[in-house]
């Protein structure tokens, strides 16, 4: 009788363990390559589908039960193209620093995927994850917090290249730190100083140098105003439009400010309790709203000019935003919705353009999330 093979014949449908590694270090060489081709300007750029975050509701002490789930994210899907900054915006606790939190993989998604240059993000591991940590970085809301007192300037902005040496070695590093403090229009010299010695708007230039720094190509920027006196705001708001032209950056830009969004977005996202509302260009969105919950946001805008104030519907919205944890079904807004039907109790409306919107050539066919989205011109100055 002829021998059997040791794996009686199995050999090809179960490859041994050097097989799988090289499988896998050729599409992680695969997945770094594709990661460092740069994308046409106006192609997509980061491709979001479906992304989900549930953080679990446990009871007891020593034995944890789950009994629920704060669905902080729940479905959302966009693209942010090469270039662009795209606004989200929405109340507190409507889940946009989760959003933030899932791109730049602090958090692991419950579902969904994130296609950075057609990669999914959120399966990627090793070089892969790390070439994606480096081309995405962020901007945080508080420069009071978000820097280590007891570092220096020059450490705090050079602190990504202990991860990174190959993007600035450690002979070339000084240089390149005040090369980026320069940049940002903070003097070169105070590369010693530490964070104290700053005011919060220079703070906030530390913050974007230290963003800066590993030549990303994305940088989400999670209220990175909001702390900010308002004259000092729109210094750092053109700092960060100019480096958008310098170096090419996409920027994904968090607020609930809905004027400093528009200044700053090609387009804007409204976000309600872990959905996307409504998305369109600036235009469509704060000229032509056709979702209620951006209409009733826009219509709370304070408004400079008293005529423009006059002019202006104002929409009360009555009760809370609902626990992330217990949504109304179908359409979240629906409690809080002036136009909420039975439909809108059964069916999760979708993010689409509606229907009645598609044929025409007019702003309001874009993405509304509403069963009777209808357009409305809230404010006439914003
Ligand atoms: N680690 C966590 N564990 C449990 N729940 C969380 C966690 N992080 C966030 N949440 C909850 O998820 C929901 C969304 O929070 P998130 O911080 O994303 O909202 P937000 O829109 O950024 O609000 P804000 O503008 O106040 O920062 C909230 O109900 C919040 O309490």
């Amino acid at each position: 009788m002829a021998e059997l093979s040791k794996n009686d014949g199995r050999q090809d449908a179960t490859p041994n363990v050097s097989e799988v590694e090289v499988v896998d270090a050729h599409s992680e060489q695969e997945a770094v390559a594709a990661i460092e081709t740069p994308v046409e300007s106006g192609e997509p750029i980061l491709q979001v589908r479906n992304l989900v975050k549930h953080f679990p509701l446990t009871q007891g002490v020593l034995f944890k039960r789950q009994v629920g789930a704060v669905k902080a994210v729940d479905g959302v899907s966009f693209d942010l193209y090469q270039g662009e900054t795209l606004g989200i915006v929405g109340e507190s606790g409507c889940g946009k620093s989760t959003v933030a939190k899932l791109l730049m993989t602090l958090e692991r998604a419950t579902a969904g995927e994130v296609f950075y240059k057609g990669q999914d993000i959120t399966k990627l591991s090793g070089r892969a994850l790390k070439a994606v940590r480096r081309n995405i970085q962020m901007v945080f809301q508080d420069p009071y917090t978000s820097l280590n007192p007891r570092m220096t300037v020059g450490d705090i902005i050079g602190e990504p290249f202990d991860i990174h040496p190959e993007v600035a070695p450690r002979g070339d590093r000084r240089r390149k730190v005040q090369e980026l403090l320069d940049v940002v229009g903070l003097n070169p010299e105070y590369i010693n100083r530490y964070p104290h010695q700053f005011s919060g708007g220079q703070r906030q230039r530390i913050g974007i140098a230290r963003g800066l720094a590993l030549n990303p190509e994305i940088i989400i920027c999670d209220e990175p105003v909001s702390a900010l006196d308002v004259s000092v705001q729109a210094q750092v708001i053109n700092l960060m439009e100019r480096l958008q032209d310098e170096f090419n950056l996409s920027y994904i830009f968090i607020a609930h400010d809905l004027s400093i969004v528009r200044h700053i977005s090609d387009r804007v996202g409204v976000m309600y309790l872990g959905k996307m509302a409504e998305i369109g260009t600036d235009e469509q969105i704060y000229d032509h709203p056709t979702h209620p919950y951006t209409q009733a946001l826009l219509s709370a805008v304070p408004v400079p000019d008293p005529e423009a104030r006059e002019r202006r519907e104002r929409i009360i919205l009555t009760g809370d935003v609902p626990s992330p944890a217990n949504p109304p079904s179908g359409c979240r807004f629906r409690t809080r919705c002036w136009k909420a039907q039975d439909k809108c109790a059964d069916e999760v409306p979708l993010l689409a353009v509606p229907e009645r919107f598609k044929s025409a050539d007019s702003p309001a066919a874009h993405e509304s999330a509403c069963h009777f989205a209808e357009e409305k011109d809230v404010v006439h100055a914003v």
